[in-house]
């Protein structure tokens, strides 16, 4: 009998804009499931020793995807926990095809909630004149994109992140035994 090794693949990963909450609500939902948690933004910082601001600034915009887009294909393929993505990530279509597959979350935020929780941070993204007017743009720019990759799509202001990641943890169960999804 020829052994090999056992696929590792992501029990779920979570997408969506800044602010959504992906990092915080990923590392409860992988505490509640007992699995590693990784966000591939860390996975960045880690593995190439800069910060992201200092990537967009020194590197560009471009260079910042490509690097996103390795990582973000590599963790894809290696971990078995639950990941959590940069907002911009699924905008690269490679990662958009490599997501195709995989149980994906959609958090989503409105504008007004996702911009309050992010103002004055230093994401690269909202370094712009009018923050909020940027904010609410890019949000509507990829809105589609996020429900179209999502398996489905949680609110994301449904309350503490203890709380989403309960809302999550009960749609993973109804996919999983969609007969009790009549049970009340
Ligand atoms: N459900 C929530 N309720 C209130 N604040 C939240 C919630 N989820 C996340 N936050 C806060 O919002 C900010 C952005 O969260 P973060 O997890 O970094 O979002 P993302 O990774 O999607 O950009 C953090 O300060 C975090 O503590
Ligand atoms: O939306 C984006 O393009 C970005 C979101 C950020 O991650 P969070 O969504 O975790 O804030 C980070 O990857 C980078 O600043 C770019
Ligand atoms: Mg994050």
């Amino acid at each position: 009998m020829t052994s090999t090794r056992p696929e590792r693949r992501p029990v779920v990963v979570l997408i969506g804009f800044m602010g959504a909450g992906k990092s915080t609500v990923g590392r409860v939902l992988a505490d509640r499931l007992g699995v590693d948690f990784v966000d591939t933004d860390s996975e960045i910082v880690r593995t190439t020793g800069r910060s992201i601001p200092e990537i967009f600034t020194a590197d560009g915009p471009e260079r910042f995807r490509e690097i996103e887009r390795d990582v973000v294909l590599d963790v894809l393929r290696s971990h078995g926990g639950v990941v959590a993505l940069g907002g911009g990530a699924v905008m690269t279509p490679a990662v958009a095809d490599g997501l195709a597959g995989h149980r994906v979350v959609y958090l989503q935020i409105t504008a007004e909630d996702g911009f309050a929780r992010v103002r004055g941070t230093d994401r690269p993204l909202i370094a712009a004149e009018d923050p909020q007017q940027r904010y609410r743009e890019l949000l509507a720019e990829r809105d589609e994109t996020y429900t179209r990759t999502g398996t489905f799509t949680v609110d994301a202001a449904a309350g503490e992140p203890g709380d989403v990641a309960d809302v999550i943890l009960a749609e993973l169960a109804r996919a999983l035994v969609p007969e009790r999804a009549s049970i009340p």
